[in-house]
């Protein structure tokens, strides 16, 4: 039957995490990836059946959670096409391939990949590795508007997936590794022109400007790859800014503002309210992109309204959300580049920098105690789920110069196992937020790239590097469920929506992302080299 498509408004937006769909990438604007949903609960989820699945014609990483509006389902795959289906069903209702004719692919770090869509009104958007932001019609997929931001293949692209909110359709660019000039910006959300841009390295004359050398800016990295969360309270942005350029921090003495830092933006013009700095004078590649969840928390008989990050540099940030204060820091992994605080700002460990002629050997690898697959919340106990990649690294500093479209490092690098943890390469961790300190731990011989989904059902949702979606008892750690083995690895995030009763789980296989090309030792890994390849869509329910 033809379905009537529910328009996609603020309000709806704003009570997101009570919809029976899924309408944004981290399901509502606080970034929690949490379902009040308990049809399927612990007591039942052992008897989740498969319902429907696509294959889509890709062999790279496939990183897009299925966003849900009514029974309207929307996927992307690796090359930016775009997919409707059926949420219920599996139809297929609509494709667009968006037009990659002529573009190089050339300044892509980590894998072609794309993070998903965002909805707004009567419109689908998804952001593209040449540097688009297309809207289309979410009921037909026909285009409505197509903005490019930047030329393809000299330093841009983009990966990330758009938040929408007040008219407007956010996004971040990539292109940390290629000495691109960071940026978000917001577009018209119904004629794609361009609001505002905030450049995430501050030029000369703007405040932070002066935390670079000279003329250091227009190559500073700072790109913006992952999706921000939003406080409606506050009216306030929060959006993750990536790794500085060159690789090499001499290169760039200062704290190199805002790189590797959370900015609280203002929605309606872009400006800066505040920044915290996870990684200062960053020359490990540790990114501040990853998620940015807003979560009220009680930390030593106080309560706080925090934002916390568990960062690539290994540490869990928990940061006042009004005012951008440290709340606390805590390891989730091995950390020894950062060493710990002094009056709320990070402290690095000199002899853990490398240099011309000087190597040195730290923790995590730069590929992160975590990537970019995102934690989930459960907002009721405050305890996050927390994919984690156990890695060091050796890193070496070398010359380089600034040249468009290559890459702008000037280290060498190799990903190696963490002493700490002979026999494994991830875990999912589960954290109390408002301690900051571990509940269960579940490790895994394999990195674990994948997201994870929490639910009121008591259960968390998160699939392994070799093809078993994993169904944990939130308490306990227990796996409460496997699925049969996947085609591939999973590195899709996790999503759940309602159609009538009936609850369902969907969640990318597709092995690919950054784990495979820059793994070092890890990638080498025979079990993980043979993780077979392609993109496969699957949705559960009892
Ligand atoms: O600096 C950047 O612009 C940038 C972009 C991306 C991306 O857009 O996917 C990644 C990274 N950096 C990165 O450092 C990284 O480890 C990474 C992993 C992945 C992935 O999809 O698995 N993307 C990226």
């Amino acid at each position: 039957a033809e379905e009537t498509y529910a328009p996609v408004t603020d309000a709806r937006l704003g009570a997101a995490a009570k919809d029976a769909g899924w309408l944004m990438y981290r399901r509502d604007y606080t970034g929690s990836g949490y379902a009040p949903f308990d049809t399927i609960n612990t007591s039942n989820v052992a008897n989740l059946k498969q319902v429907w699945d696509y294959k889509t014609d890709f062999d790279m990483g496939h990183e897009s959670p299925a966003i849900v509006n009514g029974d309207y389902l929307f996927i992307t795959t690796p090359k930016n096409e775009l997919h409707a289906f059926q949420a219920s069903t599996g139809k297929p209702l609509w494709v667009y391939k968006h037009d990659l004719t002529g573009v190089g692919l050339k300044t892509i770090c980590c894998d072609v990949v794309n993070r998903g869509v965002a909805l707004y009104g009567d419109n689908v958007y998804m952001a593209t590795l040449d540097n688009r932001v297309v809207a289309l019609d979410a009921k037909t997929g026909k285009p409505v508007w197509n903005t490019q931001l930047e030329k393809p293949d000299v330093g841009y692209a983009m990966t990330v997936a758009p938040l929408a909110l007040k008219g407007k359709v956010v996004v971040g660019v990539s292109g940390g590794e290629y000495g691109a000039r960071g940026y978000i910006a917001a577009l018209d959300a119904s004629t794609g022109k361009e609001v505002w841009r905030r450049h995430t390295i501050p030029a000369p004359n703007e405040p932070g400007g002066d935390t670079w050398p000279e003329g250091a800016y227009k190559t500073g990295g700072g790109p913006a790859w992952l999706t921000g969360s939003y406080d409606a309270d506050t009216d306030t942005l929060f959006w993750g800014v990536g790794n500085p350029g060159p690789w090499l921090a001499t290169l760039r003495p200062g704290d190199n503002l805002y790189t590797d830092s959370v900015l609280a933006l203002d929605p309606a013009t872009g400006n800066i309210k505040w920044h915290y700095q996870y990684t200062p004078n960053d020359t490990w590649d540790y990114d501040g992109t990853n998620e940015q969840v807003l979560i009220d928390i009680t930390h030593e008989g106080k309560p706080y309204k925090a934002l916390v990050s568990a960062s690539r540099n290994g540490w869990l940030y928990a940061i006042d959300r009004t005012n951008g204060k440290l709340i606390y820091g805590e390891k989730f992994a091995t950390a020894t580049s950062v060493t710990g605080f002094k009056d709320g700002k990070p402290v690095t460990d000199p002899d853990k920098r490398p240099d011309i002629n000087k190597e040195i050997f730290t923790c995590p690898s730069f590929l992160g105690g975590k990537n970019w697959w995102p934690i989930s919340v459960d907002v009721k106990t405050q305890i996050a789920y927390v994919p984690t990649m156990h890695t060091c690294m050796t890193m070496k500093g070398n010359a380089v110069s600034y040249r468009a479209g290559l890459p702008f490092l000037g280290e060498s690098f190799k990903v190696v196992r963490d002493p700490a943890f002979p026999n494994h390469w991830g875990a999912v961790q589960a954290i109390d937020l408002n301690t900051g300190k571990q509940v269960w731990d579940f490790p895994s011989e394999l990195p674990w790239n994948d997201g994870t989904l929490t639910t009121a059902g008591g259960v968390v949702f998160s699939g392994s590097a070799d093809g078993y979606l994993h169904a944990f008892d939130a308490k306990t750690g227990k796996v409460l469920w496997k699925s049969p083995q996947a085609t591939s690895g999973f590195l899709g995030v996790p999503s759940t929506w309602k159609v009538g009763d009936k609850q369902y789980i969907g969640i990318y296989a597709g092995w690919g992302g950054g784990t495979p090309i820059w793994g070092g030792d890890m990638a080498k890994d025979p079990r993980v080299l043979n993780i077979p390849l392609g993109g496969h869509f699957y949705v559960f329910s009892l």
